[in-house]
């Protein structure tokens, strides 16, 4: 029998897996409420001096550049090479990686230690691959379509599962594709959505190294669909936020097969 998104979510809840997460100030609370309403273990660490024996014990790493400095660029690259050395999925979050001339060195350097997983949104994607986008920040200028092909050629060339985040999401190792449509406009309206997203990926990938489209496929789709139920309660961001990790936290495993029978299309 095939192995559902309902069952990965079950699995990841029972195992509860230890994720070491490098991510932004923005984003280190909502990230560490939105794995703990999930099931998963957050622990939000950044000195260079301990980072690589934690990542080394944690089930996953995501490394996210939101708030970048040398100090912490350094961090980052001691905990990706401690992980590949113990073989633990490590996924990675470019946030306005196009934005500045450090910026763009900083993610080439990460690149080179090749992630296991590239979470972005659309303008992300767009320029990891070589393209020009619009956007200047944090908030993508593109839609999820026009970045499908840049996530194929970048999952491609980094060897890396890459997934594009928008109105509809796009997943893909390059030979295999999944888009997932569904969630709330009222998404994007909220800051830190994103990143707290590549930490989910992280849990999943962490309970699951050996299906690692799935896995991140499961946290897309805990996503969206929680993204839906808080959208249907919520009065504006503000309701939303908080709705979206109650909504999480209540999603159990028949929702989630059920949300995967409409919002999910395989290429
Ligand atoms: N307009 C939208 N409608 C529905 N869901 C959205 C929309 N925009 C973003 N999302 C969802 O919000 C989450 C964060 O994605 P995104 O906004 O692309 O990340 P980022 O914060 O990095 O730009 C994802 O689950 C994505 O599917
Ligand atoms: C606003 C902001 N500034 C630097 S990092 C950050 C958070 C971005 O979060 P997300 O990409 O999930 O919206
Ligand atoms: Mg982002």
């Amino acid at each position: 029998m095939s192995i559902t998104q309902g069952d990965e979510l079950t699995s990841m809840r029972a195992t509860a897996p230890l994720v070491h997460c490098i991510t932004n100030y923005v984003a280190m609370n909502m990230a560490a409420n939105v794995l703990l309403a999930a099931g998963a273990s957050p622990a939000m660490l950044h000195a260079e001096e301990e980072v690589a024996e934690f990542a080394s014990l944690a089930n996953a790493l995501t490394i996210n550049i939101g708030t970048l400095s040398a100090p912490w660029l350094a961090a980052m690259k001691v905990a990706a090479a401690s992980a590949n050395a113990s073989a633990k999925p490590w996924v990675l979050d470019p946030v306005a990686h196009h934005a500045t001339a450090f910026r763009r060195s900083a993610i080439s350097e990460l690149l080179d230690l090749r992630p296991t997983i590239i979470r972005g949104n659309a303008s992300e994607i767009i320029t990891l691959s070589g393209g020009h986008s619009a956007s200047r920040g944090v908030d993508s200028l593109d839609a999820v379509a026009a970045a499908e092909d840049a996530a194929v050629r970048v999952a491609k060339q980094h060897g890396s599962i890459v997934a594009v985040t928008g109105a509809a999401d796009f997943v893909t190792d390059g030979e295999r594709s999944v888009r997932l449509t569904g969630g709330s406009p009222l998404m994007p309206q909220i800051t830190a959505l994103g990143c707290s997203l590549t930490c989910m990926i992280g849990a999943f990938a962490g309970d699951r190294p050996a299906r690692l489209l799935g896995a991140t496929v499961t946290a897309l789709a805990c996503f969206k669909l929680a993204g839906e139920l808080a959208g249907q309660q919520a009065a504006g961001p503000g309701s939303f936020a908080w709705r979206f990790v109650d909504a999480l936290a209540s999603i159990e495993q028949r929702d989630l097969n059920a949300w995967m029978g409409h919002g999910v299309v395989t290429l």
